[in-house]
């Protein structure tokens, strides 16, 4: 994978940035800034270098279109203190604003383009589409330098497409992350077990599949679970639900009993009618959630039955939160998990933004980690041993 020093004199040139700028965000306060610091050492190379640096990234997933709940801004102005330079923000991707602003760049000088999914081509199944956006992404500069290792997993235009139609370069997080997985995941050492958990079921159960060929234990808590529990013949309420993936999910159940991996689902959890910080909350048996109560975290007996399948572990991966944990009645069975994984005595990796976001807001030792990657879904790719587009891509 081409390295930045590898792409030549950038004094003056007009350099495309990738990153993963993808933050929670609290009305416009950024609640975890993780991904933004993470993104500053190649920004840094190179402004240093004499580049005009043009960051281009997305945040949430809007449904191509503006909408100011999704906009970038909050996230130019964190990264311009980080900087400590301003950051110049083009208020559209690939209109009159993002022109005038790269025009007006100096050498050494930033800009950060409006969220890329305010144009639907971004995401676009169709590649004509997306390499149409690509194209007219591609006039804005000379060079493309690929950062956003929480986006690699996606064929999208900024992300793979651009690639294509520009000389390109990883940058120091893409390097330093997939250098940080291929130790780790090369020859695991065993037990292997993974954890996850969060909010994005549909994306996540997909690499299950794959991840039940190579773990030893998964254990399987946040809005994941839910769909496990139904699959089983529970009710869930009104918990997160992948109603059309139930037959897979029996499956999965099915084939991790055949291959002898054991698929470790809570058998308590906490409930509330709504996600709110003032809601009364119950603790009920996983096979008893009432019909008006949503699951938000795992239960005090789950925490303790993840506890011991981690005891003795020495390779864990963990994506995804084990509940809301951003709201302090649903936090601590991903506090709890997150300290089982920080005590491994072997390898633990924590990978995603709001995963690695719940180490540092919950007030844990980073440094307890062997590896907190700034993606999720991608790290749970990687591990499946799949092809991702936006690396392959580098490789042309
Ligand atoms: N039981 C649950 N119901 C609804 N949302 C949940 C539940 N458990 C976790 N979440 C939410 O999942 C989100 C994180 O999911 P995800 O994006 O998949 O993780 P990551 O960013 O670490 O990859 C958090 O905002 C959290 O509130
Ligand atoms: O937040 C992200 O991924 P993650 O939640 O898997 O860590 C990345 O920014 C990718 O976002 P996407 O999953 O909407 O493509």
């Amino acid at each position: 994978m081409r390295g930045i020093d590898e792409l030549g004199d950038l004094r003056g040139q007009r350099v495309l940035l990738r990153s993963d700028l993808n933050v929670p965000l609290d009305g416009d306060t950024i609640t975890d800034d993780g991904r933004v610091r993470a993104s500053v050492p190649t920004i840094q190379q190179l402004t240093a270098a004499g580049a005009r640096v043009v960051v281009m990234a997305h945040l949430g997933r809007p449904k191509g279109t503006p909408e100011a709940k999704y906009s970038l801004a909050p996230v130019a102005k964190r990264l311009g203190e980080l900087l400590g330079a301003d950051v110049a923000f083009a208020a559209d991707t690939v209109g009159e604003s993002a022109r005038k602003t790269v025009a007006a760049l100096a050498d050494g000088e930033v800009a950060l383009l409006e969220n890329l999914r305010f144009d639907a081509r971004e995401t676009s199944k169709d590649d004509a589409e997306r390499g149409a956006f690509a194209a007219e992404l591609a006039e804005l500069g000379d060079l493309f330098v690929s950062d956003g290792f929480g986006v690699v997993h996606r064929k999208q235009a900024s992300v793979y497409d651009l690639a294509q139609a520009l000389p390109h370069a990883a940058g120091l997080l893409v390097r330093a992350e997939t250098q940080a997985f291929s130790k780790v995941l090369d020859d695991p050492e065993r037990p292997y077990v993974v954890v996850l958990g969060g909010s994005k079921v549909s994306d996540k159960l997909g690499v299950i599949d794959n991840l039940l060929e190579k773990v030893d234990r998964l254990l399987i808590g946040g809005g994941m679970a839910f769909t496990f529990l139904k699959a089983q013949g529970y009710e869930v309420g009104g918990s997160l639900l992948e109603e059309d993936q139930l037959d897979t999910v029996r499956e999965y159940l099915t084939r991790a009993a055949d291959r002898g991996v054991e698929l470790v689902l809570p058998v308590d959890v906490v409930v509330a009618a709504d996600i709110s910080a003032d809601a009364a909350t119950s603790v009920v048996p996983a096979s008893a959630i009432p019909a008006d109560q949503k699951g938000l975290d795992i239960g005090p007996a789950t925490i303790e039955l993840f506890r011991g399948k981690l005891a003795d572990a020495k390779t864990v991966v963990w994506n995804g939160p084990m509940g809301v944990f951003e709201l302090a009645p649903f936090a601590e069975g991903t506090r709890q998990v997150a300290i089982a994984v920080s005590e491994v005595d072997g390898t633990s990796v924590v990978g995603g933004g709001d995963s690695a976001a719940a180490v540092r807001q919950l007030g844990l030792d980073e440094d307890a980690f062997t590896h907190i990657s700034t993606g999720g879904g991608v790290s749970l790719e990687l591990l499946e041993g799949k092809e991702l587009p936006g690396l392959t891509v580098l490789e042309s």
